[in-house]
């Protein structure tokens, strides 16, 4: 008997077969349906009109509601919100029985309180789990599972929400205990987010490659026909979002350092870390990574970009004019050191920061994080993170100036765009920099290990 209990569900095989009931033959109650008999369980529906309801899946039996409820003590509700009022009629029936609350809302917040919740006040003699809303009926028809296997439950009766976690194991899912009825609200709102932690990003690049890129376009086509009459609007396709991605991605990647440095410039302010951060800078720690990630993208497009430029016609044209034009006029163009010293380490510091650039990619990975433990993470997420922000803006600094460097008059002009780029990455640098000098390094490990000031 005590291994029973040890391994309910390699035992239930053997067991009689378990009876679910769920109420509601719409979509999302006959998708459950046929996966809930798929893994062994023999299910009931309730219906408000059985004998008409075809589609169903073979081997399931249909009743009307009332009489469904007592088949069973767990009964799944697959109806929406709006149509609960009728099992106030069944109280009796339902009085100690499980009722699980898969119901999701149109809008975040729509009611005052959480359906989950309003079902346990219709109900009160029952007991009321929430969970299941996350996973979709055609995910669990077409068993595209694979990445919401996570179903989150909550409930204010233990027994009966582990009965509901022991029926979503056995539908092959992994159940995440929330707590109280109290949690359904969030629940309920959560298949109603939209990519939540991706929205500031998202922003972000929008904001800066309309900035840029309208400066570009401005400077590079339109000013060039105003003033010179020559149509470079072909520019517009490689030349100047080659420019521009590669300032996202690095304006990107300093803010994703930016929060960091902030964060501890407010710890050595306030002299302690026993204090909120604002809701602002506490948001923006957690977009982090999806902020490093889309930065990532940014730079993998630079690099494609990049690598297509000796294809190009308008490229091909100009090297073969240079060519030319030296040999008609028989003159000598030497090898200039310099330049050549300036081109290559550019390129040096450019694939060198895109290398580490993509191993932050990679170690922020679920997979791959989760094999390294948190130290390990630390390390490569912040030093090897710094260090590819440092070769990153040394290789923007360097190409912004290199087209522009005159080795005799040791002038060096940079692009306004540049200018922009390359003062967040700096600001972050030099805080970081002051942050590591050894006096004020002490007081921040001080407070990080939760001395308070005196
Ligand atoms: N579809 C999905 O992918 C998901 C749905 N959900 C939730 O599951 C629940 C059911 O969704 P879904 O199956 O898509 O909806 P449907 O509209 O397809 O089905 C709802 C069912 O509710 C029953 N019902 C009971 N009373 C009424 C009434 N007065 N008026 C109309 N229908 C009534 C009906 O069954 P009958 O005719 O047999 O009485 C009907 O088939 C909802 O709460 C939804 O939020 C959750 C996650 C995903
Ligand atoms: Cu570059």
């Amino acid at each position: 008997m005590e291994k029973m209990d040890a391994f309910p569900l390699t035992v239930k095989s053997s067991e009689k077969q378990e009876t679910l009931c769920i109420f509601g033959t719409g979509d999302f109650g006959r998708s459950l349906g046929i996966k809930m008999l798929q893994c062994g369980y023999s299910i009931i529906f309730g219906s408000r009109k059985p004998q008409m309801s075809n589609l169903l899946p073979k081997g399931a039996e249909v009743l009307n509601y009332s009489e469904a409820a007592q088949k069973s003590d767990v009964i799944i509700l697959a109806i929406h919100r709006e149509h609960y009022a009728f099992l106030t009629e069944l109280t009796e029936v339902l009085s100690e029985k499980i009722l699980v609350d898969v119901s999701n809302n149109l809008k975040i917040n729509q009611y005052p309180e959480s359906n989950a919740e309003y079902l346990a006040q219709l109900v009160p003699g029952a007991h009321v789990v929430k969970g299941l809303n996350t996973v979709s009926a055609w995910a669990l028809q077409s068993g595209a599972l694979d990445a919401s296997r996570q179903v989150f439950i909550c409930g204010n009766h233990s027994k009966a929400k582990q009965r509901v976690m022991d029926i979503v194991r056995t539908l092959g899912l992994s159940p995440l205990d929330q707590g109280s009825l109290m949690a359904a609200n969030e629940i309920e709102n959560y298949p109603l987010q939209l990519f939540p932690m991706w929205k500031l990003p998202f922003c972000l690049s929008t904001v800066l490659f309309t900035i840029f890129f309208f400066y570009c376009v401005i400077r590079e086509v339109v000013y060039t026909y105003v003033y010179k009459k020559e149509d470079a609007s072909f520019r517009m396709a490689i030349s100047i979002p080659n420019r521009v991605f590669p300032l996202i991605a690095l304006t990107l990647l300093a803010l994703v350092y930016l929060p960091g440095v902030l964060a501890a410039i407010l710890q050595l302010y306030r002299g302690t870390k026993y204090h909120r951060f604002p809701d602002w800078l506490d948001h923006w720690m957690l977009c982090r990574k999806q902020i490093g990630l889309v930065a990532l993208g940014f730079a993998f497009l630079h690099v494609f970009y990049t690598l297509v430029i000796p294809i190009r016609y308008s490229v091909q044209w100009k090297w073969r004019n240079i060519t030319a034009t030296q040999v008609s006029l028989r003159k000598d163009n030497p090898l200039n050191t310099t330049s050549a010293w300036l081109s290559d380490s550019y390129l040096a510091l450019g694939i060198l920061g895109f290398f580490l650039f993509v191993l932050l990619g990679i170690t922020s990975l679920p997979s791959v994080s989760n094999m390294v433990n948190w130290r390990e993470f630390r390390f490569v997420q912040s030093k090897l993170g710094y260090l590819a922000l440092i070769l990153c803006t040394a290789h923007t600094l360097v190409f912004g100036g290199k087209k522009i460097f005159n080795p005799k008059s040791l002038r060096w002009y940079l692009p306004p765009t540049y200018v922009i780029a390359l003062i967040i990455p700096c600001t972050v640098l030099v805080i970081k920099f002051i942050l590591m000098l050894p006096c004020i390094n002490k007081t921040l490990t001080r407070i990080r290990q939760g001395w308070e000031r005196d």
